[in-house]
């Protein structure tokens, strides 16, 4: 039993558009399914010009109907509530095509008898003060296009697979059991799938990049995906992505605020980054992996963040201490800003556009103030008050001055990137990182994602971390994202840490 996952790598006229992402499997057996093509790479054109009956899929409804004046409708579906036609996506009024002035109302299938005697005495009296009623018999047929491809895709299922399975039970499916019926459906054809891919082996490089088997369509693994409104360019084969952790980029990224500044030292292509930027928070965004960063950048100018969003690619360690490096002449002199900006080795994905940053790149930049945040260049100093500005001026802060958070999504390592853990490579990111004198506001808050297993506990996790600073933590929290095993016993939880107060603060800074 191996597990794997089904991608559907969709294109419209060249340009990727959609994709079912990650009906991830269990391999019970796989039929025959693909008994001539079981090795060789599947050809998708033969495969979707199979014949699927559409008939099959024919629901035929032998209904009642009441003929009554048009002026009369919205009383009278009043009056029948609950006794009208009730099925997604059908009109339970329509028109009358013998006369224009007449409509039907569809009765429910529950109102079996031409004499209304299902229905309540009062609601029929009712109906008969209103106006004359007629009752007419209708007949409809819901088809093929009707149902939804989730619902088509159930039922054309292979034999041993129950017809009526949950979304989690697909996802369950071998991606060779599903491969042909994905294909017959209609539904999931008009979405342009150019290749299935299944996920094989764990992972294990430096990058955590899966790495996939191409089963049917085309050697191409680049697509988009859709993540709370944004769009994600990357390509499968090159960069880390994980749709399973929406949700939580999202519930991070709405504890930022407007004008923030965040810091993603394992960005990848971009789920905290890119939203924060929508968000309009100034981001700094970090991957070792140039192909990650690649993308992060092009995602960056598809969601129109670019002037919010700096991309650099580089070790996360060397990362940090650059952003915290104070420039020669703040150093010098502390009234004048950097001549230089930071991160001048880092390439930033700002692309600038005079049109763009005139109108819709024209941003609020938050309540900094609130929170002590003093960062921003263009004259967000003590007593300023929030001050619209253009994206291209708030693209860069003195990040060696605030930072609000710092996300650390890998989980494999990150917190030995806390700090020296006896027994691990010495990669030691936050002593000594901030300096004192030119910090300004509260410390930042360290999201730290690690893995747990199933004799650990919260508390044993958190006295690790601290053992990494050397410093104890205070106010931190803990919160599991999701069980990344099957037996349970690892489980992907994710740390706060609020290291702003007490000794921490002196031992960090
Ligand atoms: C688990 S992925 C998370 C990516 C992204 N935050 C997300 O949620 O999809 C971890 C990322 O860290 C990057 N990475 C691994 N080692 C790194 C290092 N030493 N410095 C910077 N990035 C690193 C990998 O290339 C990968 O993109």
């Amino acid at each position: 039993m191996g597990s794997g996952a089904l991608e559907m790598n969709c294109k419209k006229n060249g340009e990727a558009e959609n994709s079912l992402n990650m009906l991830a499997c269990q391999a019970p057996a796989c039929d025959n399914l693909l008994s001539d093509n079981n090795d060789a790479v599947v050809d998708l054109e033969k495969l979707s010009q199979k014949h699927l009956d559409e008939s099959k899929f024919d629901v035929h409804f032998k209904l009642w109907a009441l003929r009554i004046p048009c002026q009369h409708c919205k009383i009278a579906s009043q009056i029948l509530d609950g006794y009208l036609f009730d099925k997604p996506r059908v009109k339970p009024i329509i028109e009358d095509p013998t006369c224009d002035k007449n409509r039907f109302l569809i009765l429910s299938d529950k109102v079996q008898n031409q004499d209304l005697s299902d229905i309540p005495n009062q609601k029929v009296d009712e109906l008969n003060g209103l106006c004359k009623i007629e009752v007419v018999s209708y007949s409809l047929t819901l088809g093929y296009s009707y149902w939804s491809a989730d619902y088509v895709l159930k039922q054309i299922l292979p034999i041993g697979v129950e017809g009526n399975v949950t979304k989690k039970q697909m996802r369950n499916l071998d991606c060779k059991v599903l491969l042909q019926p994905c294909l017959l459906c209609k539904e999931y054809g008009k979405r342009r799938i150019k290749t299935i891919v299944n996920k094989v082996g764990t992972i294990t490089n430096e990058f955590r990049v899966p790495e996939f088997e191409i089963l049917a369509g085309e050697h191409n693994m680049i697509t988009e995906v859709k993540q709370y409104g944004a769009t994600f360019r990357l390509d499968y084969g090159l960069v880390y992505w994980n749709s399973r952790l929406e949700h939580e980029h999202k519930r991070l990224v709405s504890m930022f605020q407007a004008g923030e500044t965040v810091c993603d030292m394992f960005a990848g292509i971009g789920p905290f980054a890119i939203p924060a930027g929508q968000k309009g928070c100034i981001v700094y965004a970090n991957d070792l992996n140039p192909d990650s960063i690649h993308y992060l950048r092009i995602n960056a100018k598809i969601n129109k963040v670019d002037d919010h969003i700096n991309a650099c690619n580089m070790d996360a360690r060397k990362f940090m201490s650059q952003l915290m490096e104070v420039p020669n002449t703040e150093v010098t002199s502390a009234h004048l800003p950097p001549k230089v900006p930071i991160l001048d080795s880092c390439q930033t994905c700002r692309i600038q556009d005079s049109a763009d940053s005139n109108s819709e790149n024209e941003l609020l930049t938050g309540n900094g103030e609130a929170h002590g945040i003093s960062n921003l260049e263009g004259g967000r100093g003590k007593g300023s008050t929030n001050k619209r500005m253009r994206g291209s001026e708030i693209c860069v802060t003195k990040t060696w001055e605030h930072i609000d958070h710092i996300i650390m999504n890998l989980p494999a390592s990150a917190v030995q990137f806390l700090g020296n853990l006896s027994g691990t490579p010495l990669v030691d990111v936050f002593r000594g990182l901030i300096q004192k004198k030119y910090w300004k506001g509260c410390l930042p808050l360290i999201h730290c994602y690690c893995f747990i297993r199933a004799t650990e506990t919260p508390e044993t996790i958190i006295a690790v971390a601290e053992s990494a600073l050397d410093a104890p933590i205070q106010d931190s929290k803990f919160h599991r994202v999701r069980d990344v095993a099957p037996n349970k016993e690892d489980a992907l939880k994710k740390m706060v840490h609020n290291i702003a107060l007490g000794d921490a603060e002196e031992k960090i800074a």
